[in-house]
Order: C-alpha cells, then structure tokens, then sequence
C-alpha cells in the first residue's frame, strides 16, 4: 500500500465507479489493511490498473475507506471521494440499491413497494449531489480530450453532468445491470425516469452487457424522452479473465481450502455449488429450496450429495439485505434438520466472503448453480466453468445476462420455479463425465471470449 502518487491531471482515461478496486479496514493496532473491492464490477475493470495514463476515480465506502482518503493512503492510479457520509448514504443505500437495483431487476413485488414521497426527494437531491461530486472531480482530474468512462446506475447523471463541465472529452457509459422494461421503468417518478435517461444520453456511447438490456434501455428512452438523441450505443459481453483465474487458483492457499472443503464434503459425495453476494436478485433462497425439493423428491441422492452455498455479505446497511441475509440461514438449516443426519450434512453455508474458498469451491463442483431473478451478466458463471478440475454442470437462469453466452451447453431453468431446478439439478448431478467434460470445455471457451482488458479496450477504441 503506497500513497496515491500518478500524476493525476494528465490522466488521459477515466474510469469513475461507486466501488473501487480496493477497501479498507482499520486494524484493532491502527493500521489499515486492504482487500479486493467484491462483485463483477471489480473483477471486471481490474486490468486498467496496468495503463500509466489512467485514473480510477471510487468512492470512500465505510469508515477504513475514509481514513485511508485522511491520511493519504491509496493504491497508484486510483483515487477515493470522500462525500460526506450522509450523502453517501442517501445516493448509494436509498436510491442506487433501493430504487434503481429494485428497478433494474424487477424486484418490487408486494409487500415490497416503492414509496415515492418526501424521503425519496431527499435521498433524490442527495443522488445528484453524489452525481455532481463525481462529474466534478473527473473535470479537474482528466486531461485534454480524455475518456472517461463511466460505470453503473450510481453514476447515471454524471455523463451529462460532466459534458456540461468539460466540452472536449469523450465520455462513456457503461451498465453491469439489466435495464428495466419500459412498463417498469415508468414506476419512477416521470422527472427523475427523464433526468435519468438524459443524464445517460449526455454520454458520447453507452454499454450494455447483453443487447436484451441495450434494447430494453432503447424502448425506454423512445416512450420518455423520444429516443436515443444521437447517443451510440454499445453491447460488451464482459467475460471471465482465464490466465488470472486459472493462476490464481492453482495457488497454495487455495489448495489448502479445497482439502479443507473436500473434508467437510466427505469422501464420495457430489457437490452443488453456489457463489454469491447475498442478494435478492441472486434468488438463493428459491436455489435452496430446489435442493430441498431434489432431496424429498429423489431420496437416492441423500447422504449422496452437499450443497455447499457461499453467500457473502451484501448492502448490510439495508434492512431487507438483512432480512433476506436471515431468511437464508434459516432456510439454510431447516433442510439440515430435516434431512442432515450423523454422517452428513446436506448444505453447507458460509457467509463469510473468501475469494480463495470460493475458487476452491469452483475447482471440485460438479454442479454450479447459478439461477437469478435477473442479472447483469454474473461471472460467476462464466468462472467456474474455467477454473473446474473435473469438469462441472452449470444450472444457469435464463434472465442472467450470461445465459445468452452460454445457454446452449447450460442447463437453463426459468429462475421462479423451483420443481424445474430441481429437475435441472437431478440433470446435473447425473450427467455422464465425459458429457460434463465436453460442455465444460465450450462453455468455457464462450465464458473467456471477452476477456476484462479487451472488453475494456474495445469501449475506448469504440468511443
Ligand atoms: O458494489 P456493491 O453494491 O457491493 O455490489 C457489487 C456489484 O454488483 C453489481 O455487479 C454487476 O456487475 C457484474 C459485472 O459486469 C455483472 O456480472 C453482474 O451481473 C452485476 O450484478 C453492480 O452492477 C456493481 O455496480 C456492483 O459493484
Ligand atoms: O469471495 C468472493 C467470491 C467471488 N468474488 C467475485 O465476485 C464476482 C461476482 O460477480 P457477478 O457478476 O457474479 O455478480 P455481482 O456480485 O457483481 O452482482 C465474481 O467475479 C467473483 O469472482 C469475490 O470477489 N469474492
């Protein structure tokens, strides 16, 4: 950990995201310790650290992230907005993830409902606010002609903001998340739904992950503010990084932990695995109650089979991130006491985030399961196919925007019902090695062919 130090306003290519690639935590001695920022954003935009001229611009997320922004801590080529907490809180906490995720991922269903009353004013003034530090700090800190490229339903107003600031840059925009279909999409308030498309449109490009979400993004601009005004638009289907994935987990520690997981698994046993950020759209709770279902319905894979589950923290600041983080350990072990026996126990579920436990898990699945509501892309999908020892099944949603990639040689399964993943989970468990093989080594040649750098890449040539 060094202190911030590139030469900032000759940055010639910006990137700006809420999370950065780096967190921090202050020690119980004082002294701040760093760790991997989580979710595909991060993983996605890691290679852009390797360019000289370029700048990530984040913002500080907890206490550990302010104190490192106070004593002038940072990673090279990266730099860290302290805005004030509330505002933070407000922007990130009320709009971003309760709104615009809830949006997004068509999570709004009774009793949960969008309240567009005198708090989502306040939270609203503040997402400008957060906006405008953003657009703000990325004017004073970009070079020339420079290109910045925006990220996510956090930032969505910068791009018009910040072309209000500085005429000559190019500037991009990219969404990791679906876009909501119009009819959603018009839940908002009629004067933030048009703020929003026309804060994005300021951008010169804008991204996608997969041309469902582009189109759904364009039909949502033509019924609001009657069209794309001339904005290009893009589709990257961001896709897993094969040489760091397959160095990283060939390491020791993850070796250590694929023993360790292997023991608690027990000898002759398959495993379904999971990895997720505990997340309502990721649908655990509807995964775990699959499994459930595989276990009453198909007895012979009892004592036969461990669903080992890694759910790590999300959002905890939010109540129904809490709730729904509960809802999964009850669920969790319900299906131990109702099945589990001396010998064995059906689910095994952490929540405690670990990238080399998670690797390990990758490495001995021989069923992934993956089944969001709705998503972005998720990499984790494209991961584990790359990473696998033996060869995996991958139980795949067809709402994940990676579906598209590598929905020929998935399992796919409409992520609301339970009895039909249960069904594709039987399907996993018993398919032939050499079948298993075979479909894990193309879907992991359609999971790598977009690697980070060149998906990273192909923007700013395209911009
Ligand atoms: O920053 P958090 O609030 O902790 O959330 C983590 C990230 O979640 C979302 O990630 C998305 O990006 C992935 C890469 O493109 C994609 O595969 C996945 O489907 C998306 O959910 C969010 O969009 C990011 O901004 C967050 O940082
Ligand atoms: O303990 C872990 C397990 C996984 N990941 C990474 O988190 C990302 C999750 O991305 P995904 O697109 O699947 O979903 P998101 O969380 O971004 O919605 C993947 O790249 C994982 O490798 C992580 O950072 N820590």
């Amino acid at each position: 950990m060094v202190s911030a130090s590139r030469s900032a306003s000759a940055a010639q290519v910006l990137v700006a995201s809420n999370r950065g690639p780096v967190s921090y935590a202050v020690g119980e001695d004082g002294e701040l310790t760093a760790r991997r920022g989580g979710g595909g954003l991060v993983s996605g935009l890691s290679a852009i650290g390797d360019r000289e001229d370029s700048l990530w611009v984040c913002s500080a997320l907890g206490e550990g992230d302010r104190e490192a922004v106070r004593r002038g801590v940072g990673e090279p080529g990266v730099r860290m907005l302290d805005i004030d907490a509330d505002v933070h809180a407000d922007a990130y906490n009320g709009i971003a993830n309760s709104v615009l995720w809830f949006v997004h991922h068509l999570l709004y269903q009774t009793p949960l409902e969008p309240v567009f009353g005198p708090e989502f004013r306040r939270q609203w003034a503040a997402y400008e606010t957060y906006n405008r530090a953003f657009a703000e700090a990325l004017a004073a800190e970009a070079g020339p002609g420079a290109a910045v490229l925006v990220q996510d339903y956090h930032l969505s107003l910068v791009p018009g903001m910040l072309r209000e600031l500085r005429e000559d840059l190019r500037i991009g925009h990219f969404s990791h998340t679906p876009w909501a279909p119009a009819d959603y999409f018009r839940m908002l308030p009629d004067d933030v739904a048009e703020q929003l498309l026309r804060g994005m449109l300021g951008a010169d490009r804008l991204g996608f992950l997969t041309g469902r979400w582009a189109d759904a993004f364009t039909e949502c601009c033509v019924r609001v503010v009657g069209g794309t005004s001339g904005t290009r638009i893009g589709v990257h289907g961001l896709g897993a990084d094969a040489d760091f994935l397959r160095e990283r987990a060939r390491r020791e520690d993850v070796d250590e932990r694929l023993a360790a997981l292997r023991e608690q698994v027990g000898a002759d046993r398959k495993v379904i695995v999971r990895v997720d950020r505990t997340e309502l759209s990721k649908n655990i709770v509807r995964g775990l109650l699959a499994y459930r279902e595989l276990l009453d319905t198909r007895p012979e894979w009892r004592e036969r089979v461990v669903h080992v589950a890694f759910a790590y923290p999300s959002r905890q600041d939010l109540a129904v991130y809490r709730d729904y983080t509960a809802e999964v350990s009850r669920v969790a072990s319900d299906i131990n006491s109702a099945y589990g026996t001396d010998s064995w126990t059906p689910v095994v579920l952490h929540v405690k985030d670990d990238f080399a436990r998670s690797l390990a898990a990758y490495r001995l699945a021989d069923v992934a399961l993956v089944n969001p509501i709705r998503d972005g892309m998720n990499l984790v999908a494209k991961e584990v196919p790359v990473v696998s020892d033996e060869g995996c099944a991958l139980v795949l949603s067809r709402e994940a925007g990676a579906y598209e990639e590598l929905g020929e040689d998935a399992l796919c399964v409409n992520p609301y019902d339970i009895s039909a993943t249960a069904e594709a989970l039987h399907a996993g468990l018993s398919m032939p090695a050499d079948e298993r093989a075979e479909r894990t080594k193309r879907l992991a040649a359609a999971a790598t062919a977009l690697p980070p750098a060149r998906w990273f890449l192909d923007q700013l040539e395209a911009l």
